[in-house]
């Protein structure tokens, strides 16, 4: 579960980017974060993968106090929040495997053990055969899915994307996004930033909209 209670993001003397945010992601929950440039959406997901703090107001996720959790405290978010920022963030100096077996160093995992389930992630997003590669021998939608192979090797309850579709073709943005549907429906929260409202519209069951300071809250319709 995720909750914001009269949530405050500012940085260091800058204006509110978001001012008195109240809102609950229930488990399962599919949403999309939606938004003009510069409103305040990768804000919102770094405050949920506690990767930033909130200036006031209380920021629960996976039944932890991010507002109250010192800042060593951080990894155990971690395993439970799944990132994919804006910027991949791949190592262009090892493996597309070596990249996805990050997040592993600090399970305690034997190195087999970490294998296996690196290549089940790499599996699970459609890049098995490609464990060898370098990150710069992949196309930008594989470098997407591997970024998501490393965000879910951890198994976390809750995803959290940045525009993970940015820049991909129609096809393997929507390639992009049934990976994520699929974790959707073995019950990971999603949490989607995107620009572009058809591709979300066909996912996401709730939008969550800042533009200007205000948000909105809509759910989708039922059918
Ligand atoms: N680390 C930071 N320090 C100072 N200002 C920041 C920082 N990160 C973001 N901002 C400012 O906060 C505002 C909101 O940025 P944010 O990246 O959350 O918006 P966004 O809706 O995700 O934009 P985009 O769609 O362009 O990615 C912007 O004015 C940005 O300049």
């Amino acid at each position: 579960m995720i909750e914001f209670q009269h949530v405050f993001k500012s940085y260091g003397r800058g204006r509110n980017i978001l001012a008195d945010i109240n809102f609950r992601v229930e488990p399962g929950e599919f949403v999309f974060v939606s938004g003009p440039s510069g409103a305040g959406k990768s804000t919102l997901l770094k405050l949920i993968g506690g990767l930033e703090p909130p200036s006031r107001g209380s920021v629960q996720v996976h039944g932890h106090r991010i507002d109250k959790m010192p800042p060593r405290a951080r990894p155990y978010l971690r395993r439970a929040v799944g990132v994919i920022l804006q910027d991949t963030h791949l190592l262009y100096d090892r493996s597309a495997i070596a990249n996805v077996l990050l997040p592993l160093s600090v399970a305690g995992l034997d190195t087999r053990q970490a294998t296996t389930r690196a290549r089940a992630a790499m599996e699970k997003v459609g890049l098995s055969g490609k464990e060898d590669l370098n990150p710069v021998e992949m196309s930008g939608g594989e470098q997407q899915r591997l970024a998501i192979a490393r965000a879910i090797v951890n198994r976390p309850a809750i995803l959290i994307a940045d525009e993970p579709t940015a820049n991909l073709d129609k096809d393997s943005a929507h390639r992009i996004m049934e990976v994520f549907r699929d974790f959707n429906r073995v019950g990971v929260t999603t949490l989607i930033a995107s620009h572009d409202l058809p591709l979300m519209a066909a996912y996401a069951n709730r939008t969550l909209r800042i533009d200007a300071g205000k948000f909105t809250d809509s759910q989708k319709a039922a059918l």
